[in-house]
């Protein structure tokens, strides 16, 4: 008998951290969280900020799809809420941008406050323009295939890290750093103490050299 294969774009359900949680990261610096993460669960360098000065914080809407295929994108902007960041595996395909300056709006409008994407984007002066902050691999002008599969909702490989919905994403000019949720509450104590010690250390090398 014959079986058919069907392939579509299946979605998860899951729990968000608290807002105030998340927030709470948005006072301190990736390199700060990362320190306090045992400087583990960072994202590797080569995922940066599209443009210069871009930084956001929230909860992780992971997003798996076929490479150079943003079918499971679009279907995502169905579930983000305020305060999600899109993550994206695309598998680090450089032959096709996943998002551009309309999912970056779309995004936006749905109150996401970033996109983070190991893979490539296009548009980057309109997304420069609109001061959306999306963070990926590359740019290039080749638009996405859009036929699926893809998955939702579910822990995503990001820049070698893995990332599950409702993980804190915090991301600015350094890169981007995954906090996971069972864990959050106690990485912000050690950010507020790592970020303590670093400013008695940029005083004490002030004072040294004045
Ligand atoms: O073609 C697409 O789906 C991606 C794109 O260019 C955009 O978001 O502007």
């Amino acid at each position: 008998m014959a079986t058919t294969l069907e392939l579509t774009v299946r979605t998860a359900s899951w729990t968000r951290p608290p807002r105030e949680l998340v927030r709470a990261f948005e006072a301190f610096p990736v390199a700060n969280i990362g320190d306090a993460m045992e400087r583990l669960g960072i994202v590797d360098g080569g995922i940066s900020p599209v443009w210069e000065g871009a930084r956001c914080v929230g909860s992780a809407l992971p997003v798996l799809g076929a490479a150079g295929d943003n079918a499971a994108v679009i279907e995502a902007l169905n579930y983000i809420q305020p305060g999600d960041v899109v993550v994206i595996n695309g598998f680090g395909h450089e032959h096709r941008a996943l998002v551009g300056e309309q999912l970056s709006q779309r995004f936006e409008a749905a109150g996401a406050t970033g996109a983070v994407i190991d893979g490539y984007i296009r548009d980057r002066a309109t997304i420069t323009e609109i001061k959306f902050p999306v963070f990926a691999r590359g740019v290039t002008p080749a638009g996405p295939f859009k036929n699926g599969p893809g998955v939702i909702g579910e822990p995503v490989a990001i820049g070698g890290i893995v990332c599950s919905a409702g993980d804190i994403v915090a991301a600015d000019d350094d890169g981007v750093v995954i906090i996971p949720q069972a864990r959050a509450a106690e990485i912000l104590e050690r950010v507020i103490a790592v970020a303590a010690h670093e400013a008695e250390m940029t005083a004490e090398i002030t004072r040294e050299y004045s």
